[in-house]
């Protein structure tokens, strides 16, 4: 690996942070599964710019529901519904800057609620701790709802400046609201990552942060950026304390890992999506090219030999899969401990 950044004098990196955790966790930590897709799948009406982020206006119970579920099923991190929550999003619906504001810290504290309530009713907390709340600030691509955060291309309003514009308030008021982590979810270019890095250090947001990329060809990410270059971007803040892919088919993860690990030590996380394809003028996922649970989980151990220490899944992946995934992990992790006779 190369070009390790330096630790900031007094206050912890980023990634010890993530480190301290992993450690907690047994040498790994388990991630959720999809959110949206558990919402749809509990009954919810997605079918809207705000997609999963409807919820919040709808029927936040269902949300808290869904994450507990994935705390249920052996998650240790659970993402926040504001994937698609913008303040943008919710003015154009007819809400005031406050309530927008207002709907965005909601997404933190019903994930923290659903934390609360999960760590009550665990009489062994010992056996899944840490239990982290991550803030989900989805791309610029992601708020337009037109698919374009699986192609990057933002056309004329792609620059840095309009970016940071885009994300600034929403970004200080998902890490005011007191999560562990913030998750920049699903980067579908360079620029958008550029952009974080200088809001993290602009608006000096101390909560460590994780950017994780999406790939459709297992080489670039989605924009035909070099993944590369991305993860090089994101070794080089001390704010972000873990690099990964998320939403991206099973079959490109390993040699994904093996880019990211050439520029950066700091942890890797991966959450994949099933596989299967998103058909952005309808809408839904084309089911013809995923995965089964158990497809997906026999990836997991060569993951994890690649080095990723944070592993779940993204679009299309339910608590089975992530039951699955924290089996499989567990059973890796006691395997390792055995005594070599
Ligand atoms: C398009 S990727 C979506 C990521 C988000 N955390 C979700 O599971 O809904
Ligand atoms: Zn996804």
């Amino acid at each position: 690996m190369v070009g390790k950044s330096a630790g900031g004098g007094g206050v912890e990196d980023a990634a010890a942070a993530m480190r301290r955790w992993v450690e907690a966790g047994g040498g790994r930590l388990v991630m959720d599964g999809g959110l949206a897709t558990e919402l749809e799948a509990n009954g919810a009406d997605l079918n809207d710019p705000l997609w999963s982020a409807k919820c919040l206006l709808s029927s936040p119970h269902l949300i808290r529901k869904v994450h507990l579920d994935y705390l249920e099923a052996g998650a240790n991190i659970i993402i926040t519904a504001s994937y698609q929550a913008t303040i943008q999003g919710f003015e154009s619906k007819g809400f005031s800057k406050e309530q927008s504001e207002e709907l965005l810290s909601k997404s933190v504290k019903i994930a923290r609620e659903a934390r609360d309530m999960f760590l009550k009713e665990q009489l062994d907390r010992s056996m899944q701790h840490p239990i982290l709340v991550a803030a989900s600030i989805g791309s610029y691509g992601a708020y337009l709802a037109d698919g374009s955060e699986y192609s990057g291309d933002y056309g004329e309003a792609g620059t840095l400046e309009f970016l940071k514009d885009f994300h600034r308030r929403r970004l200080e008021v998902l890490a005011e609201a007191g999560p562990d982590l913030i998750a920049f979810e699903t980067i579908p270019n360079k620029l958008e990552a550029q952009a974080y890095v200088e809001l993290l250090e602009e608006c000096n947001i101390n909560i460590p942060a994780w950017f994780s990329f999406n790939s459709k060809d297992g080489i670039h990410i989605v924009s035909g950026d070099s993944l590369i270059e991305c993860a090089t971007i994101s070794n080089g803040c001390s704010k972000v304390g873990a690099v990964g892919i998320n939403c991206t088919p099973p079959r490109f993860i390993h040699g994904l890992i093996l880019s990211i690990r050439k520029v950066t030590d700091k942890p890797i996380l991966i959450y994949p999506n099933s596989g299967e394809r998103y058909d952005a003028d309808k809408k839904e996922w084309v089911e013809s090219t995923g995965v089964s649970d158990g497809d997906f989980v026999s990836y997991v151990n060569e993951w994890c030999k690649d080095g990723a220490v944070l592993i779940g899944g993204c679009c299309r992946t339910t608590p089975n899969t992530i039951k699955a995934i924290s089996r499989s992990l567990n059973q890796r992790h006691c395997v390792s401990h055995l005594p070599v006779a």
